[in-house]
């Protein structure tokens, strides 16, 4: 079984990688990934200045994913980017994508122009629907800003990019995005980010379950993997082959993930599972995707990606 496959010239051992935010905030959770079975690494969407985020508590586990308002709080770009300088000496091969989730166009063009005046030479992933940062309104669901902030990215940086994108759930919109994003050299799409905004209730004490935003949180995991599974599908049906796709969203087991790469993943991530179970659930998932090709006699990812049939 070769579960390998590439994401713009970077070559991925395995497809499974962790979503930004989620065990990738410090230099220990960084080299924790380094360590697993994880195909690649992604930083927690950095902004120019170190952030504190979102007073806790701002995470909860809940009985079918998560809920999160964050507040996008990291470590500022120069600790993430001098991270991934340093690891491509240790792990010349192991790919490293740096997310960026900048609060201006002109604070994302200030980081996009350090990060290609660095020798950095992964891929860099666009955050364009953080649904938390307080008074600001998602990019991802402002389509003339994000048209805007697209032309200006790829007039400043000659390096390859890829976006975040928040889940849709209309069809005529995802003609309206995939028609934008089709006028842009895009290495890919990274779908999706949280469903923005949920609300979950501790019914005993009948309050919220995080503090930030009255409650309300981006929701992760299986709750999330219907959302995920169509706007891979979605997107994969309507962008230029060349915009190739990582899918996050939902995926707890092998099957999950096959499913994903069946709707056209290239590379496919986990938060709220990595978050629970920690790096073993890595090598969990990889297993039992494995067993689930073995089954059905494919070889390959490529065996079957996109192969997903309608009745
Ligand atoms: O609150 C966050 O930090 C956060 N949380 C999310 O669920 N997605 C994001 O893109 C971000 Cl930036």
């Amino acid at each position: 079984i070769d579960l390998t496959t590439t994401l713009n010239k970077l070559h991925f051992k395995t497809p499974l990688m962790n979503a930004a935010g989620v065990h990738c905030a410090t230099t220990t959770e960084l080299d924790d990934l380094l360590d697993s079975q994880a195909g690649g690494l992604v930083t927690k969407s950095a902004t120019l200045q170190p952030r504190t985020g979102n007073p806790d508590p701002r995470y909860a586990n809940l009985p079918f994913g998560s809920i999160n308002s964050m507040g996008l709080p990291n470590q500022g770009l120069d600790y993430y980017l001098n991270y991934a300088n340093a690891t491509a000496l240790t792990h010349p091969d192991f790919p490293i994508l740096l997310s960026l989730a900048g609060q201006s166009l002109a604070e994302n063009l200030q980081m996009l122009e350090r990060i290609q005046a660095s020798a950095f030479s992964g891929l860099t992933e666009l955050n364009l629907s953080c649904p938390n940062v307080p008074g600001k309104p998602q990019i991802g669901y402002d389509f003339d800003q994000m048209k805007t902030i697209l032309t200006a990215v790829f007039q400043t940086f000659n390096q390859p990019l890829g976006i975040k994108l928040p889940p849709y759930f209309d069809l005529a919109q995802f003609d309206l995005v995939a028609d934008i994003l089709n006028q842009f050299p895009l290495a890919f799409i990274n779908t999706i980010n949280s469903v923005g905004n949920g609300l979950f209730i501790n019914l005993e004490t009948e309050t919220t379950v995080i503090k930030p935003k009255g409650g309300f949180g981006g929701i992760g995991g299986s709750y999330v993997k219907p959302v995920a599974l169509a706007n891979v599908r979605a997107f994969r049906q309507r962008l230029n082959p060349a915009i190739q796709i990582i899918g996050t969203g939902g995926v707890v087991s092998g099957g999950d993930l096959f499913e994903l790469i069946l709707c056209g993943a290239d590379v496919v991530q986990i938060g709220t599972t990595l978050a629970q179970e920690g790096t073993p659930a890595f090598g969990r998932i990889l297993t039992e995707l494995e067993r689930i090709m073995a089954q059905k006699g494919y070889a390959t990812l490529a065996d079957f990606r996109g192969n997903l049939k309608t009745l």
